[in-house]
């Protein structure tokens, strides 16, 4: 894939993507240790899709992700979120951006065992200081399936549950995007199932733009689009994926 044409997922018929990345590249280390885990990567997001980023380990997925979502900070290359070059954020300025625009789940829930399902979910609006949109709130707790458990501590909900809880918590301060790391990656295909679909769900009736690495053929096969990573670089992608076509993909990159 050319890395001097538009980046990957950008059409000229589009609304503006959600997510920019152009010629991305993060090397860590210095001189005979460097690591290019990046190395030139181009890629749009669109709004309100479900994107999975796939690739073999050490591909440069979670590398992808971090300096995509502003955890981690690019050697060089910007990255759009909106008309924002989060690439020339300072620390504080990230620290907002990363609270008020993007969301997180991760494999792990990262839920407060002291709080309840309904407070996990409203903590990081009330530590931002925002209205909680009572509206949203019910809407989304309705997509997950949450209603009767919203006064449960996380000890007394599955892991599906808890991972939905996280991904409520996430969609609720509505994020221009929501960065999920292997979301299924601590749970039974049962509940990965469910996850996976309110994830597809949120971005088809939410609008919500959603962005996942995974390492699993049939937790991508939920998302519209699936971009391959290989030694850093942007080389397939696939839309309307099955978990056949990307498992043929992988096979095929690993070969
Ligand atoms: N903090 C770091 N310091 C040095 N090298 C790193 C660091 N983080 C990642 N790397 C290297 O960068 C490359 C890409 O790593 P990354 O974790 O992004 O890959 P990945 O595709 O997410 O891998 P996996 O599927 O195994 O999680 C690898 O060679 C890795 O060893």
């Amino acid at each position: 894939m050319s890395e001097t044409a538009a980046p990957a997922g950008v059409h000229d018929t589009d609304v503006p993507p959600a997510v920019i990345a152009r010629d991305l590249t993060k090397v860590y280390g210095t001189a005979g240790s460097a690591v290019r885990a990046l190395d030139g990567v181009s890629v749009a997001f669109t709004r309100g899709a479900f994107t999975a980023i796939m690739g073999p380990s050490g591909s440069g997925k979670s590398t992808l992700m971090h300096c995509l979502a502003g955890l981690d900070t690019a050697t060089s290359g910007t990255v759009h979120l909106g008309r924002t070059d989060i690439t020339r954020l300072r620390d504080k300025q990230l620290t907002r951006l990363r609270r008020d625009r993007v969301g997180f789940v991760f494999q792990s829930f990262n839920l407060l065992p002291m709080l309840t399902a309904e407070q996990n979910i409203l903590l990081p609006a009330q530590i931002a200081g925002r209205a909680v949109d009572r509206e949203r709130f019910d809407r989304i707790v309705d997509v997950v399936g949450l209603r009767e458990r919203l006064d449960h501590l996380p000890s007394k909900l599955s892991g599906g549950q808890q991972q939905r809880v996280a991904v409520a918590r996430a969609l609720l301060g509505e994020p221009e995007v929501v960065y999920a790391d292997e979301p299924t990656g601590n749970l039974d295909s049962r509940s990965g199932a469910e996850v996976l679909t309110f994830l597809r769900d949120s971005a088809a009736s939410l609008r919500q733009t959603v962005v996942m690495v995974t390492h699993d053929p049939v937790a991508a096969a939920y998302a519209d689009r699936v971009i391959f990573l290989r030694d850093g670089r942007l080389v397939d992608e696939v839309y309307a994926p099955t978990a056949e076509t990307v498992l043929d993909r992988l096979v095929k990159l690993e070969s």
